[in-house]
């Protein structure tokens, strides 16, 4: 009997990944849940789920007791994103099924957003990261990949990662891998006095350090109009009403306001849209949503079925990735070789442009802004996102050493950059 496999089809390469392994059936985001799959249009879906004995889901499906009723036979999960808050933990214990989250695989996507992010708000703002103090909360995959690339750019970096800072205490080796090589860990009050604060916490109930509603209203009110918040982790870790709040008094009292990033949103998909209109940048919870992140999520789950079920693992992801041979235009090239040292203000307009050539996160926030004004279309945006590439798949020549290395810190692939 083939394994019956019922999975998201907004997973790209699923066909070739998981038709290797089983037989498989899909649904679209928002169709998995008791609710809907109690309406007879769902009658199709709903008579399968008895056979299912992998899910494989997005963020989007609450894997929840309710749901895990209508699946007897269920023995694994698995999400093709790093967050894994969508899934009740005990209940797949209390069900003995084994889950996985694909921890990493959108890391490098994040981080570029956040990069861009950075870079955007910098040119606009008139100020040079590399005279910013930046805080990075949560300091796993996403964290130090975004860590990495500010500290590239010249920002001073520091880390608040309790969890992580504990295990480092704990071990005598205190190396941990993909971060600084020496993270330098601090506590929330000094977080609150950084010039910019990335959030790339997971959504949890830590019973030390909870991360719901890190950002509340005591919080925000002790970060000023000259400050950068960005949140890329979940929506919940910022209180929405209370940063609504914190906007209505500042413009009521003719304060400057805290200059906010939202990429998450909290209630997603019916989010405030209130607060669109007191962001610098808004977006639709896509900052993950490369094809290069969704792709490895896909493989991800893939290796983990062939793992599980003991078969050989024979397609690979390279052979799926469209070529990166995307070239710079001539004219960012001249520039690139004219800023060979790559300091002030023009250096980082011209990086920002190189940045924007593969991603233009501007186009996100005004197409973001565009619909959430007529109408709340946040689950249809995110379903409709075009495919957009890493660094990576733009090729760069640079001579320059020091040059070359703060690209490649970044993410960009160098050739001919006459240190190799
Ligand atoms: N906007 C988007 O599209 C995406 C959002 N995410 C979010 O980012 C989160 C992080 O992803 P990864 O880095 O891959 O996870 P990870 O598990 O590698 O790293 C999370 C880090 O946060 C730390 N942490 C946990 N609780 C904390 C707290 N209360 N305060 C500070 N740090 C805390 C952990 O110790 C760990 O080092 C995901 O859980 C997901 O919610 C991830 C990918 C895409
Ligand atoms: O990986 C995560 O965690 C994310 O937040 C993903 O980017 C979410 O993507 P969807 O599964 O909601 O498409």
């Amino acid at each position: 009997m083939p394994i019956q496999i019922l999975a998201d089809s907004a997973m790209p390469y699923w066909q070739e990944f998981f038709l290797e392994v089983g037989e498989v059936k899909t649904f679209k985001a928002g169709e998995l849940s008791a609710e809907i799959l109690a309406l007879p249009s769902s009658a199709q879906l709903r008579a399968y789920l008895p056979c299912v004995e992998c899910l494989l889901v997005r963020s989007t499906t609450q894997v929840n007791q309710a749901l895990l009723a209508l699946m007897p036979n269920l023995q694994f999960v698995a999400t093709a994103t790093a967050g894994y808050d969508h899934f009740d933990i005990e209940a797949l214990h209390a069900g003995d099924i084994a889950w996985y989250a694909a921890g990493g695989c959108n890391a490098q996507a994040v981080a570029q957003y956040v990069v861009c992010a950075a870079l955007q708000l910098a040119v606009d703002d008139r100020f040079l990261l590399k005279d910013k103090r930046v805080a990075i909360v949560g300091h796993g995959n996403v964290g130090s990949r975004v860590a990495n690339a500010l500290h590239a750019l010249g920002a001073q970096v520091i880390i608040y990662d309790p969890p992580q800072l504990t295990k480092a205490q704990n071990t005598t080796d205190l190396r941990i891998s993909g971060s600084l090589n020496s993270p330098c860990y601090v506590s929330f009050s000094e977080v609150l006095k950084a010039d910019v604060i990335c959030i790339h916490a997971p959504l949890n109930s830590h019973p030390e350090h909870p991360s719901r509603h890190l950002f509340d209203a005591d919080a925000l009110s002790q970060l000023t109009g000259s400050q950068y918040l960005i949140n890329a982790g979940r929506g919940e870790i910022i209180d929405n009403q209370a940063l609504l709040s914190y906007f209505e008094n500042a413009v009521k009292s003719e304060k400057v306001k805290l200059n906010v990033v939202l990429d998450v949103w909290e209630n997603e998909p019916t989010i405030t849209t209130d607060l669109v209109g007191h962001l610098r940048i808004a977006s639709a919870h896509i900052a993950g949503h490369t094809l290069e992140g969704k792709a490895n999520g896909t493989f991800m789950l893939y290796q983990q079925l062939c793992h599980r079920y003991n078969i050989a693992q024979k397609v690979k992801l390279s052979a799926m990735l469209p070529p990166d041979n995307t070239s710079l235009p001539k004219h960012l090239q001249n520039e690139l070789h004219l800023n060979e040292m790559f300091d002030g203000e023009s250096a980082q307009r011209l990086l920002k442009n190189i940045c924007h050539l593969v991603y233009d996160i501007q186009n996100d926030d005004r197409v973001f802004r565009a619909h959430m004004a007529q109408f709340n279309t946040f689950a249809k945006l995110r379903q409709e996102y075009p495919i957009r590439r890493e660094f990576s798949a733009l090729r760069l020549n640079v001579k320059n050493t020091k040059t070359s290395q703060m690209l490649r810190g970044i993410g960009f692939v160098i050739s001919n950059d006459g240190t190799t």
